[in-house]
């Protein structure tokens, strides 16, 4: 595993572009074997996601795609945290340009993950809640660490999941286990989301995890790349036109229903909630 600077670095071997990259927020390695990146989510204590870790993931997407990945492992460094979802000082008594800038990079990123030509594999090894869980189910598998939780719990916090949060779940368990999870703001346990099919294996620790994940990109060796991304294209495509046709809309949603007095009362009182939870 090669964990190099992407600037720095661009060189060919087994025929696959390799490449490398270390930031900040985010760092990437790439297997010299395989050509697979594996993205890790490192922003302290929980990996919540604010405009500049968003930012990273965004035109990390970017590269790999250009560099022609072979497939995605996205985890986190933070084992027992996969991510706390939406840094909710994002939308709390917000700086409204700094809010819209968060929105858009947030929906640039899940455009550039769900749509992604490569296969791509969330390797869960710790809670996923909201914006969290909407990354995971953006990827085309997900495997998961025993003991942790995994949901859009959006309406316990007194807000709504967007059309497309949604359409990401609906798409992975269905109309009906979507409205009864999503209604109830439901957290689910590992055991739990397997038996739904949210995830679709669990493991023991990271070593199992990664050869997870690696098998099942292995899965598409033999498999043209081009028809590989050319199916995954036309299955998503009605979700990705939905939301980018809808995009300006769903910003000015997010701003405008974001910034009621009554939602920032949920949020603030959330956010208080976590604190006394954390001095507890
Ligand atoms: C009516 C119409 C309304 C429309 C409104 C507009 C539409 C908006 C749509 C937005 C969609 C939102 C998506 C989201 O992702 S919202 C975020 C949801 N996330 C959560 O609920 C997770 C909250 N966190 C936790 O449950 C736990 O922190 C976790 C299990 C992840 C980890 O637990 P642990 O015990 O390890 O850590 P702590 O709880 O002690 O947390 C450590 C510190 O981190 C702070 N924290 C945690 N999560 C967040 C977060 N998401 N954003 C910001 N900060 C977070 C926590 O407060 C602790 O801070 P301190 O150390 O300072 O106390």
């Amino acid at each position: 595993m090669a964990l190099r600077n992407l600037s720095k670095l661009k060189i060919h071997k087994f025929g696959i572009r390799q490449f490398s990259k270390e930031a900040n927020l985010v760092s990437v390695a790439v297997n010299d074997k395989t050509g697979v990146a594996t993205l890790n989510l490192q922003r302290p204590p929980v990996n919540s996601l604010n405009l500049e870790i968003l930012s990273e993931i965004s035109s990390t997407l970017t590269d790999l795609e250009k560099n022609k990945t072979r497939g995605l492992i996205l985890t986190s460094k933070n084992e027992g945290i996969f991510s706390a979802g939406l840094d909710i000082m994002e939308m709390y008594k917000p700086d409204v340009e700094r809010m819209k800038k968060f929105w858009t990079t947030l929906q640039d990123t899940w455009i550039k993950l769900y749509s992604c030509s490569f296969p791509s594999v969330a390797l869960i090894n710790g809670h996923a809640p909201a914006g969290g869980c909407l990354l995971a189910l953006s990827c085309e598998y997900r495997v998961m660490f025993k003991n942790c939780t995994i949901g859009l719990n959006e309406t316990q916090l007194g807000i709504v999941a967007p059309q497309w949060f949604i359409s990401s779940m609906r798409n992975v368990i269905g109309q009906r286990q979507t409205e009864s999870a999503l209604t109830q703001g439901r957290m689910f346990k590992t055991e739990e989301a397997l038996s739904i099919g949210m995830i679709d294996e669990v493991v023991e620790n990271n070593e199992e995890g990664v050869a997870r994940a690696a098998a099942f990109l292995k899965r598409f060796e033999r498999i043209p790349p081009m028809a590989r991304a050319m199916t995954k294209k036309y299955i998503r495509k009605e979700t990705i036109e939905n939301m980018v046709k809808n995009r300006e809309e769903d910003l000015k949603n997010f701003v405008t229903y974001g910034t009621q007095p009554a939602v920032q009362e949920y949020l603030g009182a959330y956010l208080q909630s976590l604190k006394k939870k954390s001095k507890a």
